[in-house]
């Protein structure tokens, strides 16, 4: 196998990732893609702020196993059902910040609606304040392929954009690259804590 060109960048946004506190003890887990049927994810249970090449494992999209026999991300299936359905999607970042947690289990209905913000332009394709970004929402699960089924299900009248969210659990995103990934990363957390801001300044 060559090597794969974006795994430095990956792994430099995985160490800043640890350092925002956006994966606490060994939460998050981070992949990109390698060609068309594989990816390189984070091994389950490693503290993703201090990784090393040699944490990522190589998986079979069809099958989400590693052929090295050791033990991928818990999550796997939600790496792999994005880069199966979505070709151009190259990389994907999955945290547990505080704010993705809370405003997660805060809003109960079934998405994020941000408007009103400059920084939604951030996130590639958005050119105004003025328009709607829908992310939406999951109820949490231990069972990723049945989680997996019901993305692909919403994804039919909800096109998934940037990232979802899982309630009480975290924000899952990507991009076409690593820049991309870490951009929108950056970009909606910086948006969720306003909007947490802002409905705590405004409840009654
Ligand atoms: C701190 S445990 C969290 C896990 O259950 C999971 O949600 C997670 O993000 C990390 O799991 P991992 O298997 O290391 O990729
Ligand atoms: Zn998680």
């Amino acid at each position: 196998m060559t090597e794969n060109l974006q795994l430095g960048a990956l792994l430099a946004a995985c160490h800043w990732i640890g350092q925002k506190g956006w994966s606490p003890a060994t939460g998050g887990n981070m992949s990109v893609r390698e060609g068309e049927a594989h990816c390189l994810i984070t091994e389950s249970g490693k503290d993703k702020g201090s990784l090393t090449a040699d944490d990522f494992l190589l998986v079979e999209l069809e099958s989400g196993l590693a052929p090295s026999g050791r033990r991928p991300s818990a999550e796997t299936g939600l790496h792999t059902m994005l880069y199966s359905r979505y070709p151009e999607t190259g990389a994907v970042l999955h945290t547990h910040s505080v704010n993705s947690t809370v405003l997660s289990r805060v809003e109960r209905s079934g998405a994020l609606v941000l408007e009103g913000y400059e920084m939604q332009k951030s996130l590639s394709g958005q050119t105004s304040h003025l328009d709607q970004v829908v992310i939406p929402i999951f109820d949490n699960s231990q069972d990723i392929p049945a989680l997996a089924q019901k993305i692909i299900a919403s994804a039919e009248h909800t096109p998934l954009q940037y990232g979802f969210l899982l309630r009480g659990h975290g924000l899952t995103c990507w991009g076409r690259d690593v820049a991309e990934a870490r951009r929108h990363l950056e970009g909606l957390e910086f948006l969720f804590q306003c909007e947490l801001q802002r409905r705590l300044l405004e409840a009654k």
